[in-house]
């Protein structure tokens, strides 16, 4: 790998160097590049698409991108996917007074108000396509119409946009014009997920330790143990940089002032409600399944579901719940879950299973 991917320092200044670094915490390689990519494309009026899982850090991205840019005005997001279709319209281009029944006053967009500065699209893939039709003149045309409205208001504003869809295979459906793709796909970022930049997990969990000591006192934060710090490097992260936090949340208002070991870990990294509880085991040649009716509730709640790291979850309690009742004998425990001894040591070796005896 070239030098130049790894170092940002030609293209920002120290002072940016710190603010990115502060802003955009995580220097794996990956993010090393990726931090690259926007000290580069930042002051540049180009058009950025940011690509990447959910919760991995895409307005995180945008604002650093915001940040290095040097444009004066002020950064503006729009969610397209949380305001209902009919809505969008008026919230991104604006109304004139009595444009439709409840526009009782004269409103700017958003378009309006990212005046020099920026506009970030989240989830334009979500976009309705009369709207995206609209959005591709506004590109075009540097001008916008408010609802209601005849003047063409001129504006200037640096577009981002994100989106969890495949756009190009939105295209290729139907649900995403082509030529809104192309104007809006000219540089892209990518933003790699938790797994695949685990180091960052101990600065990360730093950063989040560091301003929850501000707010609660530094007697009050808890620690993470090198066991535990081992299984978060092991874990998969389907929610990202988000489910880290929502785990470090969890570990501060269950663990206030203590050390986080294996099992408080374990524990932590469990997504709530989705084991069923030993009452609602079933009996029988089934017992060891989850009950059925708590898994449905639990997916009907939950976004999504990461199947590898459920199912590790269930083994780890499974060899743990073994291992227990054999008192800590490895080789009775093996038996118990029909395994070979050392297939078993492999297997506590992976998850990092600590509570054997013999
Ligand atoms: N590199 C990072 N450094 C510090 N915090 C981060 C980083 N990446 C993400 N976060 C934090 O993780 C959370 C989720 O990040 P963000 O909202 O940017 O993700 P996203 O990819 O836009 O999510 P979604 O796809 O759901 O819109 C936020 O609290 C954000 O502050």
């Amino acid at each position: 790998m070239s030098t130049h991917w790894t170092s940002i320092s030609a293209a920002t200044t120290p002072d940016q160097d710190l603010r990115l670094a502060h802003l955009l915490v995580g220097e794996s390689p990956a993010m090393a590049r990726l931090k690259t990519m926007i000290a580069r494309v930042a002051p540049s009026p180009l058009p950025v698409m940011v690509q990447g899982p959910t919760g991995a850090g895409k307005e995180v991205v945008t604002q650093a991108v915001h940040m290095l840019s040097g444009r004066p005005g002020p950064l503006v997001a729009v969610n397209c996917a949380a305001i209902p279709a009919d809505l969008l319209e008026s919230e991104l281009f604006g109304h004139e007074k009595g444009a439709f029944t409840g526009a009782t006053d004269r409103r700017p967009g958003r378009v309006e108000q990212a005046q020099g500065g920026t506009l970030f699209l989240d989830e334009i893939g979500d976009m309705p396509p009369a709207l995206q039709a609209k959005l591709l003149r506004v590109l075009e045309t540097r001008r916008v119409q408010r609802l209601g409205g005849r003047e063409e208001i001129e504006v200037d504003f640096r577009l981002v946009t994100a989106t969890h869809r495949d756009l190009s295979q939105e295209v290729a459906v139907g649900r995403f014009r082509q030529d809104l793709f192309y104007r809006i796909n000219v540089i892209g970022l990518s933003v790699p997920g938790l797994s695949d930049r685990s180091e960052d997990i101990p600065a990360l969990l730093d950063a989040m330790l560091a301003r929850y000591r501000v707010e609660a006192g530094p007697g009050m934060a808890p620690r993470f143990s090198t066991a535990a710090l081992r299984l978060f490097s092991a874990h998969v992260w389907p929610g990202n940089v988000r489910e880290l936090r929502n785990v470090f949340d969890r570990a501060a208002v269950l663990f206030p002032g203590e050390e986080i070991g294996a099992d408080d870990a374990r524990m932590l990294m469990m997504v709530p409600g989705l084991m069923a509880t030993d009452a609602e085991m079933p009996q029988g040649p089934r017992s060891a399944l989850p009950d059925a009716d708590g898994l449905r509730k639990m997916l009907e709640g939950a976004p999504s579901l990461h199947l590898r790291s459920y199912l590790q979850d269930i083994e780890v309690a499974l060899i743990e719940a073994a291992l227990d009742l054999n008192k800590g004998c490895v080789a009775q425990a093996a038996r118990s879950l029909r395994l070979k001894r050392t297939t078993m040591i492999e297997k506590m070796k992976k998850l990092s299973i600590t509570r054997a005896i013999a």
